[in-house]
């Protein structure tokens, strides 16, 4: 990786705790899928119409909850004040300021009322999405979705590809398997069932279901998202099921490692879900022309997780904006120099296989 995010990733290393530095950058098993997802965007290729432009392009996508967003997002990533002191504060006052959905979730280490209100106050048109593990026990999911309701969360995310935690070698080697004294998952706390003005473990279980799913469908009525689909039956079964989305994720790498690449995943997922919800992608974007690569293939936006860690590690708020505006920034580039006047015109006969038809 070159350019503005590999500065930031660089900077990142040399100024965090080395075993949270792991901690991000790591993945599962052998870290196989964590490379493959950013390879496979090189495996692809942008095939440009000429011609056929616009001086002013419309990069704005309509999202669940967030109209005329940009086409990336914050993807959800835990315990921001371990990689700045501002933490999760830094990331939604620059999410807000480049009109970029900050997806916060359960694991951060600031409460989701003050990662939205800081989002606002710096744009007031700011969305905040929240993400979550849907926990064995319904009432603390609900509490955790009320918790998002009055903070003014306008989507929700449910995490689906953790029935287990991954294993992870470089964390097990390091030992890094809980936060450090002073660090919690603010929105953890004081939650039904856990100690009193203490926080909860994040559970994962293997046993939850589509029914559980349904459940929270009927607990709330915001737009859910399902993260971690990469099979083409259970994207299908999400639109029937009631989802208002689908985002074809791997966990970047972090889960299993033997799954295909994010962007692989897509195709099958954006033909099976045919148009009826928005399709979202994270895993592997690092360039804005990975961005054009996504919505061309039919994802409608992106996620970007580490990326936005090491702008955070490296500058706080000013080093999450310089990644994301460089990530926009080549996006609507990428747009231009594929003769394309918006996201409407990136269409599948642009993308063809680097070295051969796709
Ligand atoms: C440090 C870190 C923490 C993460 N925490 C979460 C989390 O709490 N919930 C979740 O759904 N995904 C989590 N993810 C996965 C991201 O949302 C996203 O799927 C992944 O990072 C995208 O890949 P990328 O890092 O290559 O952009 C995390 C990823 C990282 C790197
Ligand atoms: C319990 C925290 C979950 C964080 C996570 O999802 C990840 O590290 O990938």
């Amino acid at each position: 990786m070159t350019g503005v995010l590999a500065a930031a990733r660089d900077r990142a290393r040399d100024v965090l705790d080395p075993a949270f530095y792991d901690y991000v950058a790591g993945g599962a098993g052998r870290e196989r899928v964590v490379a493959d997802n950013e390879r496979a965007f090189d495996r692809l290729a942008l095939l440009p119409r000429v011609l056929r432009g616009s001086a002013v392009r419309d990069t704005t996508v309509d999202l669940p909850g967030a109209p005329g967003a940009a086409p990336v997002l914050v993807a959800p990533t835990a315990f921001h004040r371990l990689a700045h002191p501002d933490g999760e504060l830094a990331t939604a006052r620059a999410a807000a300021r480049t009109g970029v959905v900050l997806v916060t979730g359960m694991a951060a280490t600031t409460a989701v009322a003050e990662v939205a209100a800081a989002a606002r106050a710096a744009d007031p048109a700011a969305a905040v999405w929240f993400q979550l593990y849907l926990q064995p026990e319904p009432e603390v999911t609900e509490c955790l979705v009320r918790r998002a309701e009055r903070a003014g969360c306008t989507a929700l995310v449910v995490t689906v590809d953790s029935p287990v935690f991954g294993r992870r070698e470089r964390d097990l080697r390091n030992g890094f398997t809980d936060l450090p004294a002073g660090y919690a998952a603010e929105n953890m706390r004081d939650l039904p069932g856990g100690p009193p003005g203490r926080t909860r473990d994040i559970a994962m279980s293997p046993a939850l279901s589509w029914d559980d799913l349904a459940r929270l469908r009927e607990a709330t009525a915001l737009p859910v998202l399902l993260k971690g689909v990469l099979h083409p039956a259970d994207a299908r079964l999400a639109v029937e099921r009631g989802a208002d989305g689908v985002v074809v994720s791997n966990h970047g790498g972090r889960q299993c490692d033997a799954v295909p690449a994010a962007v692989d995943a897509l195709p099958a997922v954006v033909a099976a879900v045919d148009g009826r919800v928005p399709v979202l992608l994270d895993g592997g974007v690092r360039r804005g022309t990975d961005v054009a690569v996504s919505l061309a293939l039919g994802a409608t936006a992106v996620g970007v997780g580490r990326p936005v860690v090491w702008g955070l590690a490296a500058g706080g708020e000013a080093g999450v904006r310089q990644v994301l505006e460089e990530l926009l920034d080549e996006y609507d580039h990428a747009l231009a120099l594929c003769g394309a006047r918006g996201n409407a015109d990136l269409a599948p006969d642009l993308v063809v296989r680097r070295g051969g038809a796709r």
